[in-house]
């Protein structure tokens, strides 16, 4: 396993020439450190592919470097960058048994067979393989051959990283479930620098240490899935992770103070005076904002429903053309379509052009 240092790396698909803007990934400069899982996150067409294919070689950047362990690597074919890869779909040798599968990419490495057998054995138990190491591939369920792939892919210890695209896409919904922790557990007992690549947010969170959100072609924010939930570095994060996603509700902020449709929320720090030309903008979490009865020190909102999801329920409310969710408390029952907005200042963030601005305490 290795540390990976991404070095002001960066893809165009039109040519080194065509303006950043237009980059599937602009130019990132990070650190993963050895034997971390990561998870790359966020919507379709966002990058993470790109990204998770220049690390793996499969694209040579526009720009930068790829270094593992402070090796520069990016000249390097795939064959070459010491990978495993397990891919959307399994890629597994049909005619083979389910043992001969998992123990093809070591016995390639000419590694010796008492130890083959003995990381096949640990690896088919860890995946719940072992009652079908001797059934050949073919008989087995999409779901079983799945397993096989990742049972390959985490079959060598020797290897930089594990790199995942999106490997439960076909796995049935229960199972998928199960194996979603079941790879958590694998990374601490494999020790192996895992990159799992996702668009579901429950799978990226459930899965990694570290959660890297991607928009547009950048890197947003990476942190633990804590760090994205409490203080999100950027509105998409906010909205993007969490369900229901962040309120963000245009206000004018000034020191301690936020203003929204003339009605003041205290705020936890002082944001001195803000850049005239920003588009300020509050974050905060539903869970940190309660309706309470209408009353004349809270802001007003219009209830239009409320969602009930077993253990809290959300109210959707409306101040003015801005739609925000908000909890209701427990014990707390709604009448009329009028509530007034209790407000967490500890958990209130202010946004200036969608990026978070650290305050002073
Ligand atoms: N080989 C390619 N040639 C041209 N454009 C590409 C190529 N691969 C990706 N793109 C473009 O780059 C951008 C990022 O795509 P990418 O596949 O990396 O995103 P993604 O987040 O992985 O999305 P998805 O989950 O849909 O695969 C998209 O606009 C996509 O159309």
């Amino acid at each position: 396993m290795a540390r990976i240092d991404l070095v002001d790396l960066a893809q165009s698909y039109n040519g080194n020439d065509a303006p950043l803007e237009s980059f599937a990934l602009k130019p990132v400069t990070m650190t993963w450190r050895q034997g971390g899982a990561y998870a790359l996150l966020g919507p379709s067409g966002c990058g993470k592919t790109t990204l998770l294919n220049l690390i793996s070689g499969i694209v040579t950047p526009s720009r930068g470097q790829i270094l593992f362990d402070g090796k520069d690597i990016t000249p390097l074919s795939t064959q070459k960058r010491n990978i495993a890869q397990v891919f959307q779909f399994p890629v597994i040798y049909d005619t083979m048994t389910v043992g001969e599968n998992l123990a093809f990419p070591l016995k390639n490495r000419g590694i010796a067979k008492a130890e083959v057998d003995a990381r096949v054995k640990q690896i088919a138990g860890l995946l719940d393989l072992t009652p079908y190491l001797n059934r050949k591939a073919t008989r087995l369920t999409a779901d079983a051959k799945q397993k096989i792939s990742l049972g390959r892919g985490l079959v060598r210890s020797d290897v930089a990283a594990v790199l995942f695209d999106e490997p439960l896409t076909v796995i049935d919904p229960e199972l998928k479930w199960q194996l979603r922790s079941k790879l958590k557990a694998l990374h601490r007992e494999l020790d192996l620098t895992m990159i799992y690549v996702t668009h579901d947010q429950t799978e990226a969170l459930t899965f990694a240490d570290t959660v890297v959100v991607m928009h547009d072609g950048r890197v947003v924010q990476s942190g633990t899935p804590a760090e994205l939930f409490d203080k999100p570095a950027h509105t998409f994060v906010g909205y993007f992770i969490g369900s229901p996603g962040m309120n963000i509700v245009p206000a004018e902020v000034s020191g301690h103070e936020a203003r929204i449709d003339g009605h003041v929320i205290g705020l936890h720090r002082n944001y001195g005076v803000l850049p005239k030309a920003a588009k300020i903008e509050i974050g905060v979490r539903p869970e940190f904002v309660d309706v309470a009865p209408p009353a004349s020190g809270l802001l007003s909102a219009t209830i239009e429903r409320i969602d009930d999801l077993g253990r809290i329920q959300f109210a959707r409310v409306r101040v003015g053309n801005t739609k925000l969710a908000a909890r209701v408390p427990p014990g707390f029952s709604v009448s009329g379509d009028t509530a007034g907005l209790v407000f967490n200042p500890a958990y209130v963030h202010v946004y200036a052009d969608s990026h978070l601005v650290e305050g002073v305490a």
